[in-house]
């Protein structure tokens, strides 16, 4: 548990968490010395000579003054010891989540990352303020004064000492069955999560085609399985903490017994057994609290390990010495790639070259890979085999940054912020001016939407975008990209959401902007792929033909008869141009 603490927080964090243990130890340790001192000083109290008493007293008032400035001490420090943890994992997480690679970030993640950044902060937070505490006071404590009372009362001592270990055997025992089924419950209420986020992600869809019920039948399931989890750690935790209780109240009956058997065989004075009795009173509250701590610890444990799993995941590599690319020209050279280790191919021996000051359409049926060249130039992962090269340089020895600054990219699913136009776009770069913001908003066709919002720039988009129509929140996201003015663009066409106008008008841009960049396009429109420099044709991973379009109508190929079936389902209209 120290160990995955550690290894969450980092090493310059270790420090402050390793004086609160100790610290929080020690208070334990010295509470364990005054109830034991409490044994000789009530039984001298209590005693035929209570004269001799002021010694122990003096010893006890000692011992419980050095106690209480450690407690006070332990309590303010573990409060800091809380802030520091909960400081330092959100930055660890947070530090660690932009190094991974994008391909992480699947849907799936979602809830995940959502309760670890919530739930499994604020459980390991109260590790040192809430949980460690009282089970260090439950477990050093007793094994302080029994060992303690060794050197005033052997057989007592004995008697307490043979409990210890049945203690902590049925103790290690309960939490393990809270600690195996905290997990599973854990693992279920992350998939009720994810299901949450989906059926209400999924509200429009399911609404249009009237599948409520059915879509719900996931989340119905999932939830379901949340409750029987939850359940199963009800059934089997309490079963375990009552017999942890119950083992305790038999140590306490124990002890007892053996105190009455010595007192009566008159081994002991009345005066001792007084003071033993109350001293083992003392001890079965925090030892009956011990097993919720510890089932508290061992879930804080179970969050550790969830954030220690994402703060572990490897980041995307960075090259030791960044090489900067020579130009903007794009190549794939024999590049193979599958989302899933062994899995199916997304792409299969891609080579192309996209020079400066060209527009490449990369078109392709639905799944044929596109987008997953769009993916890989821009480093989402990585390539499993051949080489994506930007300006002649592989794009894994560029450096994260720099690579990020040559390529802009629009995707198909636009996420924007929740604030302003304004500040969406800007997020391109921050310091652009009002004249730099109208001049990307024009060629990007957002200009007309402004036009139409009475609080033009200042419109605030909502959560996601959502104030705002699909092809308005696509052409935000492209004035972002023209604003970033990156020497290589990379548009995920829209297949829908534009109007004829802005159609053409994107397509216009796209050619503009292709005179001083590279200029890739998943290409959806006839108008884009006839104004393209070159096609290049996916199919099942792989590129089935590529050049001029004109040329490759004119072979009556692949693409070609992919065109074909287009324009005969969407009403495509691709004229080869005379050559
Ligand atoms: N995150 C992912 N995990 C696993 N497989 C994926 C993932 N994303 C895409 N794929 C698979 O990789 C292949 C290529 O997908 P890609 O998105 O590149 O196709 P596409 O040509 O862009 O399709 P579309 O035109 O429909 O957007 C497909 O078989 C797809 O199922």
């Amino acid at each position: 548990m120290i160990r995955a603490f550690l290894s969450a927080m980092g090493p310059r964090h270790g420090g402050p968490i390793r004086a609160g243990i100790l610290l929080s130890t020690a208070v334990s340790a010295v509470q364990g010395l005054v109830f034991a001192l409490m044994v000789p000083a009530l039984a001298a109290l209590l005693g035929p000579d209570p004269a001799g008493a002021p010694p122990w007293t003096a010893l006890l008032l000692a011992a419980t003054a050095g106690y209480a400035v450690l407690r006070t001490a332990g309590l303010y420090l573990n409060f800091r010891v809380g802030g520091t943890i909960s400081r330092a994992l959100h930055h660890r997480i947070g530090d660690r989540l932009v190094r991974l690679p994008l391909g992480w970030f699947t849907g799936g993640r979602v809830g995940e990352l959502n309760r670890i950044a919530t739930d499994g902060v604020s459980r390991a937070t109260a590790v040192p303020v809430h949980v460690y505490p009282p089970l260090a006071d439950a477990v050093v404590t007793p094994v302080v004064a029994v060992l303690a009372l060794f050197w005033w009362d052997w057989r007592i001592a004995l008697a307490g000492a043979a409990c210890l270990p049945l203690l902590w055997l049925v103790f290690a025992r309960s939490n393990d069955a809270v600690g195996r089924n905290d997990a599973a419950r854990d693992a279920a209420v992350d998939e009720a999560s994810d299901r949450v986020l989906e059926y209400a992600r999924a509200q429009p869809v399911l609404r249009a085609f009237g599948r409520t019920e059915e879509g719900g039948r996931s989340l119905d399931a999932a939830l379901a399985a949340e409750h029987a989890a939850a359940r199963r750690l009800l059934l089997r935790a309490v079963p375990a903490l009552l017999g942890y209780s119950f083992a305790v109240r038999l140590m306490f009956g124990l002890l007892l017994a053996c105190t009455a058997y010595l007192a009566l065989g008159g081994a002991l004075g009345a005066p001792e057994a007084v003071a033993l009795l109350v001293l083992v009173a003392r001890f079965t509250h925090p030892l009956s609290a011990a097993a919720d701590q510890g089932a508290a610890l061992r879930m804080a444990a179970n969050q550790l390990s969830r954030i220690n799993a994402v703060l572990e995941e490897p980041a995307l590599p960075e090259p030791d010495a960044p090489v900067p690319p020579r130009d903007a020209t794009v190549e794939f050279d024999e590049v193979s790639f599958s989302y899933t280790p062994g899995g199916p191919r997304a792409l299969d021996r891609v080579s192309f070259r996209a020079d400066p000051g060209t527009l490449t359409a990369l078109v392709g049926p639905s799944g044929s890979g596109k987008t997953t060249v769009a993916k890989l130039l821009a480093r989402f992962h990585d390539a499993d085999a051949g080489r994506v090269r930007l300006g002649g340089v592989d794009v894994r020895d560029i450096g994260s940054e720099e690579l990020t600054r040559h390529v802009a990219i629009v995707f198909q699913d636009v996420y924007l912020f929740d604030a302003t136009i304004a500040d969406n776009v800007r997020l391109a770069r921050p310091g652009a001016g009002r004249e730099d913001l109208d001049r990307v908003a024009e060629k990007a066709g957002l200009d007309t939407v402004l036009a139409e919002l009475p609080d033009g720039w200042d419109t605030r988009v909502g959560e996601g975008g959502t104030a705002l129509s699909g092809g308005q929140k696509q052409r935000v996201s492209i004035a972002r990209a023209l604003l970033k003015d990156a020497p290589v663009v990379v548009l995920d066409e829209a297949s829908s959401a534009l109007d004829a106008e802005n159609e053409a008008r994107l397509t216009a841009t796209a050619v503009e902007l292709a005179r001083e960049r590279t200029v890739l396009v998943i290409a959806h429109r006839p108008a884009t792929v006839a104004a393209a420099d070159q096609v290049v044709f996916l199919e099942g991973g792989r590129v089935a033909e590529a050049g001029a379009p004109a040329e490759l109508l004119a072979r009556n190929g692949r693409h070609a008869a992919f065109v074909r079936a287009r324009e005969r389902a969407q009403g495509w209209r691709l004229a080869s141009s005379p050559a």
